[in-house]
């Protein structure tokens, strides 16, 4: 498999540092539109194969989409993050002619890509893709809920004081500080649900430190993260590589799914090898089903802004 991944910054390098470090694709392409950065990203990830014992091939191009050629699946990080006390909404009047441009460049060079979105704010930009391309919607996942669940299962790891790997829990949504619905009913430790060890108290703090997860990171750093994001896309790829039809919540175009339409937010999807092969409805109680609606009319409200930010 041959993955581009646009935007050789913190989360591009991360992702791209994932996807060798786990073995399963043959080439990583980094794209940067600063001149020499991503060369030198793929020198430096390139060092550290015998270290780490990959076989993956990463190189680094300076906007030369030529090499991105035949690319299976794309990764776009390319764009500017958020700085502390700012929201991932203030980001789309630099970011979506950005996305707009980069999707142009990796279209005309790998017409059959999938594209995995990544730059803020992120379900609009996934929305702007599908807007300004005829790719078909299998084919264009956002990057957000696998991360915000993976904070999710952080934080109930701790307030349980258990592995991650004991728990599992999903965040569906926009991928904003307000629009996340982290799904604490149906959170478990082990197949038994975590209000049988939580306080319903301790349950709601939990929730809301999910949902600002990315603020409070981009508080302590200066800018936003990039472990866990690199991470979290690698997984996608990964489920796309080996057609594992593992359930990850994307930000998927919905089309009557929860009621929604016209829109990308984050829903549980099985990804395989043709990107996303099934949203799937699972059953939401009635404070789940208000909280994603609420949640899809944040984003239509950063959506109609695309047009004047473009124009
Ligand atoms: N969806 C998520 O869960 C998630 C998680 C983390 C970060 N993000 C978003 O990802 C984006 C990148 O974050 P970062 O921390 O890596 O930022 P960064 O500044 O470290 O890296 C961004 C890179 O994009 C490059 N770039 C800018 N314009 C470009 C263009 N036209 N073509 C190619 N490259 C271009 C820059 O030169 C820079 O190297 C931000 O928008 C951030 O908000 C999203
Ligand atoms: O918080 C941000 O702005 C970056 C990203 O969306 C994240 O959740 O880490």
């Amino acid at each position: 498999m041959k993955v581009t991944v646009v935007g050789a910054g913190a989360v591009g390098a991360s992702c791209a540092e994932y996807i060798a470090i786990k073995n399963f694709a043959s080439e990583v392409v980094l794209v940067d539109i600063k001149e020499g950065f991503a060369e030198g990203k793929a020198m430096d990830l390139m060092q550290c194969a015998s270290l780490n014992g990959f076989d993956t091939k990463i190189t680094g191009v300076t906007n030369d989409y030529t090499k991105t050629a035949g690319s299976d699946v794309a990764v776009i990080t390319s764009g500017i993050p958020r700085k502390p006390g700012m929201t991932r909404e203030e980001l789309i009047g630099i970011n979506a002619g950005i996305v707009k441009t980069v999707t142009e460049n990796l279209l005309k060079n790998s017409p059959n890509v999938i594209v995995i979105v990544v730059s803020n704010p992120m379900d609009t930009m996934a929305y702007l893709v599908h807007k300004a391309t005829n790719i078909p919607k299998n084919r264009i996942i956002g990057m957000g809920g696998a991360l915000d669940s993976a904070r999710f299962k952080y934080r109930l790891a701790e307030a349980l004081d258990c592995p991650s790997s004991d728990v599992d829990g999903m965040v569906i949504g926009g991928h904003s500080d307000t629009g996340m619905v982290p799904l604490i009913d149906k959170a478990v430790r082990n197949s038994v649900p975590v209000s049988e060890f939580l306080s319903a108290e301790r349950m709601s703090e939990i929730v809301e430190a999910t949902k600002v997860g990315g603020a409070t990171l981009t508080g302590l750093l200066g800018t936003s993260a990039w472990y866990a994001p690199g991470a979290a896309v690698s997984e996608l790829v990964r489920a796309i590589a080996q057609d594992s039809k593992k359930i990850f919540p994307c930000s998927a175009l919905v089309e009557g799914e929860y009621g929604l339409n016209g829109l990308s937010i984050g829903v549980p999807c099985v990804l395989g090898a043709n990107g996303i092969e099934k949203i799937v409805e699972i059953e939401l109680n009635a404070a789940e089903k208000a909280k994603l609606t609420e949640s899809a009319e944040g984003v239509k409200k950063t959506n109609a802004l695309l047009d004047s930010v473009l124009a």
